[in-house]
């Protein structure tokens, strides 16, 4: 392992993708060869960072569902936090509402969503915070969808669940994301940065802000270690 590189936590959607969620196909050389320790830490369900570490042929490390889903593969951990009782109970509240999750018939957000609960932007919001609140849970709009999650989890306490099983410290990573539910990382890692596309809070929380967008934002933050 190269000494000079940190190890490096990435999220997913408006990160390592373009505008329309598709992976920008430039940035899986530079994940699949990285000296060091990745990190895939997204909103999204265990299955999709879980999928992306196989195709791209890395050891499966992920923080998924905000926080609540953390696997190691190198020391076969699986930890589930926050109460998934308590999101399903806000969606059943919201549709009882007259409202919609908004994810269609076959609903592939939350089909394999094991501690919260996603619901579509085009849905009001309103209602949705106003129940999620009863239940002592928070909605975080990472501009993808609205999260329904436990305020006990969130991507900061998912990097310190791996960092606990790989002797890992969280300040010595590298942190690359776009959004709120990026801003716990980034303060815990030794360097946070944001993607020009990315919200005020993930910007305020970061060390410094890349001038590209998306993918491209994305390369220019790890370009310092990879000259
Ligand atoms: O699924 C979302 O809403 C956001 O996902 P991300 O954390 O990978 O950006
Ligand atoms: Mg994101």
């Amino acid at each position: 392992m190269d000494s000079d590189t940190p190890p490096l936590i990435v999220d997913i959607d408006g990160t390592l993708t373009d505008e329309t969620r598709a992976i920008d196909p430039r940035v899986m050389p530079v994940l699949r060869e990285w000296p060091a320790r990745v990190v895939i830490a997204t909103g999204k369900a265990m299955p999709f960072p879980i999928a992306l570490c196989e195709f791209l042929g890395i050891e499966r490390t992920v923080v998924a569902e905000n926080g609540g889903v953390v696997f190691v593969e190198a020391t076969d951990e699986l930890r589930f936090e926050g109460d998934h009782e308590a999101a399903l109970a806000v969606g059943e509240a919201y549709r009882n509402l007259g409202h919609d999750l908004g994810f269609g018939q076959i609903d592939l957000a939350n089909r394999w969503r094991e501690t919260e609960l996603v619901v579509s932007l085009d849905q009001p919001l309103e209602p949705l915070e106003e129940l999620a609140a009863a239940q002592g849970l928070v909605v975080l709009d990472t501009g993808f969808a609205y999260h329904v999650t436990d305020p006990v989890v969130d991507k900061g306490t998912g990097l310190e669940a791996v960092c606990a099983e790989l002797e890992l410290e969280p300040a010595e990573f590298l942190a690359v994301g776009d959004s709120v539910n990026d801003a716990q990382m980034f303060d815990l890692a030794g360097e946070a940065v944001a993607v020009a596309n990315a919200d005020e809070t993930a910007r305020e929380r970061a060390d410094r802000v890349t001038d590209a967008t998306y993918g491209d934002g994305f390369l220019e933050a790890v370009t310092p270690y990879r000259e």
